[in-house]
């Protein structure tokens, strides 16, 4: 591939904010100093009672080796935004920071930490853009993903995508995360290379168009490959195009595998019954219904209510692009910081509506699970030195509404939040995606069928300790006694 610069890489793919922010550390000499950052996201995509966490593979490809290339050098110092002396500093640098995140796949809540930085206020920052770019898009993709899934049950769910997806990367990386969500192949091949995930694909119109009879290119299909999925809706599905892909799975006979055909207009519960009873009368009760043509998972759950005789569901433009959603929203806040005398302060920030001020200091994700059947009880978030693990039992309320609480016994607990890079180094060797696909399925299944519904799903407890909630209350104390200051001093000067 021709690039610009050989030696290109990943670490200037920031907003420039966090290097002008990184530039006054460095020259205010801060930027070595401690602090920890969190991401999260205020609410749940689609309506979902969950999401499912992705995009940490490629986090960590990023991180390995970060530096600022020649090419990124020179550019900079090109640049009058930035010092001679800071560009000589990111010449030598490296990432030290520490990373903590849940598993790929793992079932993740609103509101909760989902990847930690720990390290210098200067890595910290500039890592905030690329790896809310890769967790916002993937986590949401898995998500939607997970909720086509649901929908279809057993059935095959085919990933089409790649035409549609907002360019190149998408395509490729949300085909990895809808097959962690719970997809079964793709039809983007260097995705099945990169990755590993299966791939799959029928035929589109234009093969029936250039033999320009249905017949004629089923037949030429069926000499040149052993698997064949016909599209039958070129002319007419149930006329010309059915008739045809049984007249030559006849004639071919155990020369092909004839898997079956797609439809990919029309009604397509109508046309699909129709598809069914005809194939079923030519003897070919095994050959499957495809289907696709702007599918989501209410069409599909739709189509399913109406008794649709479909086997396979092939997706493209709703679930790569995020049709009805198309962002996520994850934010990324500092939460602690080392104040002068190194001592570490923990930090808020303040905002009118009480579900935007953040929740100060470093902390933990506990899963809280039963001690019976391992079934979900909430999330619990606990500041960094609390042990709910070796408790007895547990207060957990909500803290939107602090008078939804409970105490619970008998409860086991699972700290979500896992160290994945160690002062800069790699120490998680991800899974394949196969693994991850398994890993998600087995995290959700422990979660109650209230909270994984696609419509109108109960809301799961996303609780904070006690000491946690304490924690915050003083700090929003501390925040208004300090703007009150500010106010009168601004007040005395007039
Ligand atoms: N029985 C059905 N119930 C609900 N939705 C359906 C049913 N059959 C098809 N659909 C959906 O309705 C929409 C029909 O879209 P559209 O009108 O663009 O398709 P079409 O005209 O049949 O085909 P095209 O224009 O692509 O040749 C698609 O999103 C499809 O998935
Ligand atoms: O509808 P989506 O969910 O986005 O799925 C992908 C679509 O891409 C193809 O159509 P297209 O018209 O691009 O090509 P074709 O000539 O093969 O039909 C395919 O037939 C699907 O309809
Ligand atoms: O293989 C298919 O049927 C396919 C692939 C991409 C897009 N639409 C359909």
């Amino acid at each position: 591939m021709t690039t610009l610069f050989p030696d290109d890489n990943f670490v200037l793919h920031t907003d420039a904010y966090q290097l002008t922010m990184m530039q006054t550390y460095f020259q205010k000499g801060i930027h070595n100093r401690h602090a920890v950052f969190e991401m999260y996201f205020r609410s749940l995509p689609f309506k979902n009672g969950y999401a499912i966490f992705a995009g940490l593979e490629r986090v960590l490809d990023f991180l390995k080796d970060l530096h600022f290339s020649a090419s990124d050098i020179a550019y900079m110092r090109e640049n009058p935004m930035f010092d001679d002396d800071f560009v000589d500093y990111l010449e030598q640098w490296r990432f030290k920071a520490t990373v903590r995140a849940p598993r790929e796949g793992e079932v993740v809540f609103n509101n909760e930490p989902i990847l930690q930085v720990e390290g210098s206020i200067f890595d910290a920052q500039l890592i905030e853009t690329p790896l809310l770019n890769m967790i916002n898009y993937q986590t949401l993709i898995a998500t939607k993903a997970s909720r086509m899934r649901a929908v279809v049950g057993n059935q095959g769910l085919l990933e089409f995508g790649t035409r549609r997806a907002q360019e190149m990367d998408a395509a490729l990386w949300g085909t990895r995360a809808a097959f962690i969500g719970g997809f079964n192949a793709t039809s983007n091949v260097r995705a099945g290379k990169r990755f590993g995930i299966p791939i799959s694909g029928t035929h589109a119109h234009a093969l029936v168009q250039i033999y320009r009879n249905d017949y004629d290119a089923f037949k030429a299909y069926a000499e040149t490959h052993r698997d064949a999925v016909f599209l039958v809706d070129t002319y007419d599905t149930l006329r010309s195009g059915v008739p045809s892909a049984i007249r030559v799975a006849k004639e071919f006979g155990n020369r092909i595998n004839f898997l079956g055909v797609r439809i990919d207009s029309g009604d397509m519960a109508y046309l699909s019954k129709g598809v069914r009873k005809m194939l079923d009368e030519a003897g070919f009760p095994d050959a499957k219904i495809y289907a696709s043509n702007d599918l989501d998972e209410e069409t599909i759950a739709s189509l399913k209510l109406q008794g649709a005789k479909i086997d396979v569901w092939g997706v493209g433009t709703k679930l790569i692009t995020a049709f009805d959603q198309p962002a996520l929203g994850a934010v990324y806040k500092v939460v602690s910081v080392e104040n002068e005398f190194g001592e570490m302060v923990d930090t808020i920030k303040i905002s009118g509506s009480a579900a935007k001020i953040s929740n100060p200091g470093k902390k933990q994700v506990w899963r809280i699970t039963r001690q019976s059947d391992g079934k979900s009880q909430g999330d619990y978030i606990a500041l960094w030195d609390e042990k709910p693990d070796q408790a007895d039992s547990l207060f957990m309320f909500n803290p939107a509404y602090p008078y939804l609480n409970k105490t619970i016994v008998d409860f086991n607990a699972r700290p979500i939040l896992e160290e994945m890079v160690v002062d800069g180094q790699v120490i998680y060797q991800s899974p394949s995606v196969q693994e991850i696909q398994e890993y998600s399925a087995e995290r959700l299944d422990n979660l109650w069928s209230e909270y994984r519904r696609g419509l109108n799903p109960q809301e799961y407890p996303v609780d904070l300790s006690q000491k946690a909630w304490d924690h915050k209350m003083n700090l929003i104390k501390d925040v208004r006694h300090y703007v009150d200051e500010v106010a009168k001093d601004f007040e005395n000067r007039q």
